[in-house]
């Protein structure tokens, strides 16, 4: 082909065979890198349309073959499915095609005229020796046209935990240096895009990026504390109204198997037409599924995240998280399969401080930080399209007249307001475990303090900390603390964590019990929280800053409380001068993790601070 004519050339296949009448921004140059021989890396949003960059190609010569590889079995069945609908040849390669098939494509290519277009593989069937082969010819006499990973962010994260084959694509270009390889994804970070083009070997990369933004999805998060006794049965019935109210399909994402199992079938028992799809079903089972769903023929599907990938339903109209995903990229892509077709459509957030806790406890080495982020989404004011966007680099834009609002700018008072309640129903929820721990004396007095009047302006947390009814203590002082889930506290994102207990200028987080801590309660020890770097330099920092809240933690007669924060453990000081400093003293404190005020209305109701070191 002529690459001056390209263009119209170009346009005139895309109208023969997707009938669509022109290019979308960017379409065009990634589709002419690849035609001219360049690596490539082409980052459009979700529905942005990838895929014709990769099928179109092969299309402008007689003979010519595009590897596509892919991550999921699914998701090459869906979209050779697709390609039959467009008239375009195409075939996959994987642990489900029989040895015969395999025999059958390798021939056909090792023949050198193709009759295929398009060739879906995974990572792993990529190094099939037979495969290898026959592309390998093919690429000698010129029918091999290019290599396509899509959803290329697996690479970076998968690579390097249970896909090592992801990795393995690194040979491609030194067993296919004169073909073009091009890397399609949503979602990169700088820093994924830089680990995309370095393991893939890509040369001097065309790089096309259009915008993240998705301004038909309207953005939102129910903080789930604060729906009615934040109960799963309570979240349920929210969820329930939620989608009752819908129009059109759509998908509800949790983690776990068994909650889609439960969700799905409580959906059902509340007429909503649901089906639960997850790993635990037959590969049978998931198929109909996700054509039912695909269809138009089931409404609601209650799914783990493997789910969706690739699956091209233009009028998904809402996508809910019962729990939050462990990324911001995860979040962008699961919430983008919403509303492909351009038209309105919802994405629902339910989060909770307790659901951050248990993402920061699972998260591993390379991705820390990324809990983090989801955190500042959901459980901090601000336009959550600008968090997202901003995450992805693209600053200062937040919902503007021609994007649906996201919920906090529509109301930015009631987000705010909702984001304080849930910040107090924590506190109150931490303190009534304090209170279970230490008795119900220092209960009393803690009370005592807290009613005295100050100065102070109101705070959410003590607020909550003054409600700590009479009813959550024990009428005889424990021996031995409650279970583990009561010593989670946490202080949510609408209000800066003490200085103290982070490094400075990072506000929001997660406050949660360390094991250390609880074998430290276990144990009958003094208690003491300290910074990472030692209490003198938290203590130095406090004093810097004057308004720093100045005792890093507290007190408590029997038992020790350790603190986490994102990547940022903050230490039990275990040294005897540690227990030195704390003490002893008569009357325990109740209080785990306190903030400025409270401490200060502590100190003046009488309770012993601990003692400097
Ligand atoms: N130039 C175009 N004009 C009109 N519609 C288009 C154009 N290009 C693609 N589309 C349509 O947009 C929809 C989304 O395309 P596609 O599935 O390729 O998106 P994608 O970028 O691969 O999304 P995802 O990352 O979610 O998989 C499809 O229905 C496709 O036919």
């Amino acid at each position: 082909m002529d690459l001056g004519a390209l263009p119209v050339e170009l346009v005139a296949i895309l109208r023969q065979h997707w009938g669509h009448q022109g290019f979308r921004p960017l379409q065009l140059q990634a589709l002419q890198a690849t035609l001219q021989g360049k690596d490539s890396l082409v980052i459009l949003p979700t529905g942005g349309g990838k895929s014709i960059l990769y099928q179109l190609p092969p299309l402008t010569k007689t003979y010519a073959l595009s590897v596509v590889v892919t991550p999921l079995l699914a998701l090459a069945m869906d979209q050779v499915n697709r390609c039959e609908e467009v008239t375009i040849e195409a075939c996959t390669w994987n642990s489900e095609t029989s040895e015969t098939t395999k025999q059958m494509i390798s021939k056909d290519i090792l023949a050198g005229e193709p009759s295929y277009k398009l060739l879906y593989t995974t990572p792993e069937s990529l190094r099939h020796p037979a495969l290898r082969e026959a592309l390998l010819a093919a690429a000698s006499n010129g029918c091999l046209m290019s290599f396509a990973i899509d959803e290329a962010h697996c690479v970076a994260e998968w690579g390097h935990n249970f896909r090592p084959a992801y990795l393995q694509l690194s040979t491609l270009k030194d067993d296919f240096p004169s073909i073009p390889i091009a890397a399609f994804t949503a979602t990169a970070t700088h820093e994924v895009q830089r680990s995309i083009s370095e393991t893939l070997q890509l040369r001097n990369p065309v790089k096309l990026q259009g915008s993240f933004n998705r301004s038909n999805i309207k953005y939102q998060v129910r903080c789930k504390e604060i729906i009615n006794d934040g109960t799963p049965d309570a979240i349920l019935k929210d969820l329930v109204s939620f989608l009752q109210a819908q129009e059109g399909s759509g998908i509800v994402y949790a983690h776990l198997r068994a909650t889609c199992d439960w969700v799905a079938s409580a959906l059902i028992d509340a007429d909503i037409d649901a089906a639960a799809y997850h790993a635990g079903k037959s590969t049978h089972v998931r198929r109909s599924i996700q054509q039912d769903w695909v269809d138009g023929s089931l409404t609601c599907v209650v799914a783990t995240i493997a789910f969706g990938l690739g699956i091209d339903k233009p009028d998904c109209r809402y996508v809910v998280h019962w729990n939050p995903s462990s990324s911001l990229e995860g979040f962008y892509q699961e919430s983008g399969r919403a509303g492909r077709d351009g038209q309105p459509c919802t994405s629902v957030l339910y989060a909770s401080t307790q659901d951050m806790a248990d993402l920061h406890k699972l998260e591993k080495g390379t991705r820390r930080g990324a809990v983090q982020a989801v955190n500042e989404y959901a459980l901090a004011p601000g336009c959550r399209r600008k968090k997202l966007l901003s995450f992805f680099g693209e600053k200062d834009h937040r919902c503007s007249p021609q994007d649906q609002p996201c919920d906090f700018c529509q109301d930015p008072h009631s987000v705010t307001s909702a984001l304080q309640k849930q910040d107090a129903a924590v506190a109150t929820k931490s303190v009534a475990a304090a209170c279970r721990m230490a008795g119900h004396s220092a209960a009393r007095a803690s009370q005592r303090a807290l009613g005295e009047a100050s100065d102070d302006p109101p705070d959410p947390v003590l607020a909550g900390l003054t409600r700590c009814p009479e009813s959550v203590l024990p009428a005889q002082q424990p021996k031995r603390i409650a279970p583990p889930a009561a010593w989670s506290c946490a202080l949510s994102g609408s209000r800066p964590v003490p200085n103290d207990l982070l490094p400075l200028g990072h506000h929001a987080g997660i406050l949660s019990h360390t094991d250390t801590a609880q074998q430290g309660v276990l144990e009958d020890s003094p208690v003491l929280i300290d910074s990472p770097h030692g209490r003198a330099t938290a203590r130095d920092r406090a004093l810097k800053d004057r308004n720093a809240w100045q005792a890093p933690a507290l007190s408590m007669g029997s038992g020790r409380v350790g603190a986490v924060h994102g990547s940022k453990p903050i230490n039990i000081s275990s040294s005897s001068s540690s227990s030195k400093s704390c003490g002893s003293r008569s009357e325990p404190n109740a209080i785990g993790i306190l903030a400025k005020p409270m401490m200060k209305r502590i100190k003046r109701g009488g309770f012993v601070a601990p003692r400097k070191a």
